[in-house]
């Protein structure tokens, strides 16, 4: 590991925190909860991890995360990951969690937030660790679902800054969602939403234009698309990319396939993101080395994304002129310019 890339002041702002949940943890919690796995063991479940595309990787991601069920367990997987995080010097974080996919196994909401935020709440007092909390709506459920849930979230609206919108891109399009996206937009909340991962640069434009989204979570699409990419590039919309998600859901073939670089050169605002870092074999650390040693990011390539993360992040102005500070005086310890 580079120590350029191990000291950068990092932000991330596309963590799935169900995608955290490493085969120990899994493990650990069905014998705390008294459930029995298909698979025999932590071995046979990483060895699982073998994904042909979205779907195939959401089936054992929803399959996994039926081990939370009290706020302890989202506590401690929250913990786990925060403190992995810290570790990487992730000074602040924007985390999505999948509500629908546990108030529908009937865990009561005020376990999940509850557990989430209690975790968020000790990382900032213990660490000065900032966060945000990002409620997603199942793609593949329906429009009245995502209603509902977002009715459900009205106790909790003060520990939630944004809605976004996941899991299975194909056969879903924004525009499902056009009119739940409105509503949330009248609650306060703030907007973003996955598209461009699997689906077509249309999904994209649709996710700006329709659900007036803010950021644009993967995106990578984009490439495929020259006058998008310049509507990116001239409008600063931030794409949350996940380079290692890409390379194990072949979206990409290889990591020197992959379009980050063209993005960013192109003058887009891309981040890079560990999506769901336990099922993609790697943390935040990881993702940054893979866009060097795969796609030849050069140190001043990789403080320019760590820079557009915190232009894209949801800290204050202030919060953020400190952040960008840290930021350069990294790059100028380690003699890079950007
Ligand atoms: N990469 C991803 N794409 C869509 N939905 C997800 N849910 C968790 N990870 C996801
Ligand atoms: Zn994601």
């Amino acid at each position: 590991m580079s120590a350029f890339i191990n000291e950068l002041p990092k932000v991330e702002l596309h963590l799935h925190i169900e995608g955290t949940l490493e085969p120990e943890m899994v493990f650990a919690l069905a014998r705390r909860n008294g459930i029995t796995l298909d698979y025999a063991d932590e071995s046979a479940l990483r060895a699982a991890y073998d994904f042909q595309d979205l779907q195939s990787f959401l089936d054992v991601y929803y399959q996994g995360m039926q081990v939370l069920l009290t706020e302890q367990d989202f506590f401690d997987m929250t913990w786990a990951y925060l403190s992995r995080a810290h570790g990487e010097r992730v000074r602040h974080t924007e985390i999505f969690f999948d509500p629908q996919a546990h108030t529908d196994r009937g865990v009561p909401l005020a376990a999940v937030v509850g557990g989430i935020h209690r975790a968020l709440e000790q990382a900032r007092q213990q660490w000065g660790m900032s966060s945000r909390l990002i409620m997603s709506f199942l793609r593949h459920l329906s429009e009245e679902a995502a209603f509902e849930i977002l009715h459900h979230a009205e106790p909790f609206r003060h520990k939630l800054a944004g809605i976004g919108l996941d899991s299975s891109e194909k056969g879903n399009p924004p525009a499902k969602f056009a009119r739940v996206y409105a509503a949330a937009r009248e609650q306060g909340f703030r907007l973003v939403a996955h598209a461009g991962e699997e689906g077509p640069a249309r999904n994209i434009r649709d996710a700006l234009d329709l659900l007036q989204v803010e950021r644009i979570d993967h995106g990578v699409a984009a490439v495929q698309d020259g006058k998008l990419m310049q509507r990116l590039a001239r409008e600063r919309i931030p794409l949350t990319v996940c380079p290692l998600s890409n390379l194990k859901l072949k979206v990409v073939d290889t990591m020197a396939g992959h379009p980050m670089l063209t993005l960013l050169r192109a003058g887009l605002c891309v981040t890079v993101n560990s999506d769901d870092p336990a099922y993609f074999g790697g943390y935040m650390n990881a993702n940054y080395q893979a866009l060097q040693d795969g796609l030849g990011a050069t140190d001043g390539e990789l403080l320019q994304m760590a820079l557009n993360s915190v232009e894209a992040c949801w800290l204050s102005p202030e919060e953020k002129a400190v952040l960008v500070r840290d930021v350069r005086a990294h790059g100028e310890a380690f003699g890079v310019k950007h």
